[in-house]
């Protein structure tokens, strides 16, 4: 899915970019301004690893390696200060970093708990918008690829599942849906930050606000364009209905599923008509079988989901104290490792709070004095 990397001849030989603060950024970088580039004649050039962005004087991010493609650009590893922290660049005319700017900024402000810090962001010329964020480890998908079984132990499986389901709850909280969740848009951060037991929610690509001005919910739409991934849409994207909180639940839950029992009954099915009639199916006759083998509370939570109609405001804590039922059933102890950790490891991290990024940057600041 990733587009053609970049003409190398046209990036500057001393691979120094020096950027603007985007619009979206601008409102939070106020005084971040840097030197405006001078105007290139190609435009859509991305960066490479051993470039430098400079979004101040004095302020540079070199990047190292890539992390990762998205369909649009590329994620750099790189470094502020001491924290590693990962560059996400993304095409200019194809850009859309802007709404996810937008949403890490409103994620701050509310002080959510599973979104990336929003550490810096700008724009170099008419190249590539970009932004640092959290680094985070692998997603939740790749993690559960590289497991026996294709599927996490139950105890991680519904930790995951009630960490998933707050990030959701705070997307919706700040006014956004995602209209993507995914387990491949969920990573728990990384051990040297001490945040791998928090799971949070990334790429807002297809983020929408919901909400308007005096906070009452945006009308339906009706027929929009397909919207997401075709394996975790809900019956409303087959549709082509406009999408609201209960449709990002409902792929929230498609996701939750597969990473308990490992598998979908709509896996190999390709054809995105085929699917949307397997997951018709797992509603009423194919229910059991989609259902197989998970905790009993997740037909209650399938069931509670279903009846919520565009408009509906999701009841969250009803839904979590079903998950917390599920663990208090199986007698799980928060303590346990999960299962992407190292259990060598874990029997030290588990007397460590996980860290906040607010708490990470006052940390190596205290250690930089
Ligand atoms: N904060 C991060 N820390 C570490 N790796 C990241 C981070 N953000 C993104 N990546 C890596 O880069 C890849 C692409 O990122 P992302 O999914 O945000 O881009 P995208 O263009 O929206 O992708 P897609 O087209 O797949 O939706 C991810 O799969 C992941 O491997």
């Amino acid at each position: 899915m990733a587009d053609p990397p970049p003409n190398p001849s046209s990036v500057p030989p001393n691979g120094n970019l020096t950027g603007t603060p985007s619009a979206a950024c601008a409102a939070n970088a106020a005084g971040n301004a840097a030197a405006v580039a001078p105007m290139a004649p190609e435009k859509d050039r991305l960066p490479k690893e051993g470039d430098e962005i400079v979004t101040e004087p004095g302020k540079k991010y070199k990047l190292g390696p890539v992390l990762g493609d998205g369909g649009y650009g590329t994620v750099f590893l790189s470094q502020d200060d001491d924290i590693k922290i990962a560059v996400k660049t993304e095409k200019f005319s194809k850009s859309q970093l802007k709404i996810e700017i937008v949403v890490l900024k409103a994620a701050m402000q509310a002080n959510c708990k599973h979104f990336c810090e929003l550490v810096d962001c700008g724009t170099k010329g008419k190249d590539f918008d970009y932004m640092m964020i959290t680094l985070l480890g692998k997603d939740l998908h790749k993690l559960r690829c590289e497991l026996p079984g294709r599927k996490f132990s139950i105890n991680t499986a519904l930790r995951i599942g009630i960490q998933t389901l707050k990030a959701c709850e705070e997307l919706h909280r700040i006014g956004f849906v995602s209209r993507d969740v995914k387990p491949g848009n969920f990573a728990p951060g990384v051990k040297s930050n001490r945040q791998s037991r928090t799971i949070f929610m990334y790429d807002f690509g297809l983020a929408r606000k919901y909400i308007d001005k005096n906070n009452q919910v945006i009308p339906t739409r009706k027929e929009v364009g397909w919207r997401g991934t075709t394996r975790y849409g809900s019956l409303n994207a087959h549709k082509r209905l406009d999408l609201g909180r209960r449709d990002d639940l409902e792929s929230w839950f498609y996701g939750l599923v597969e990473m308990t029992r490992g598998t979908l009954p709509w896996r190999n099915v390709v054809d995105r008509s085929s699917v949307q009639r397997a997951k018709e199916a797992s509603h009423n006759t194919g229910r059991t079988q989609f259902l197989f083998e998970t905790p009993s509370q997740y037909d209650k939570i399938f069931t509670i989901v279903d009846s919520y109609a565009f408009e509906s405001a999701p009841d969250y804590k009803q839904i979590n104290k079903l998950l917390v039922e599920a663990r208090e059933e199986r007698q799980l102890r928060d303590r346990e490792h999960w299962d992407w950790e190292d259990e060598t490891v874990s029997t030290t991290i588990t007397t460590i709070t996980s860290f906040s990024d607010k708490e990470l940057r006052a940390k190596a600041d205290q250690q930089s004095k």
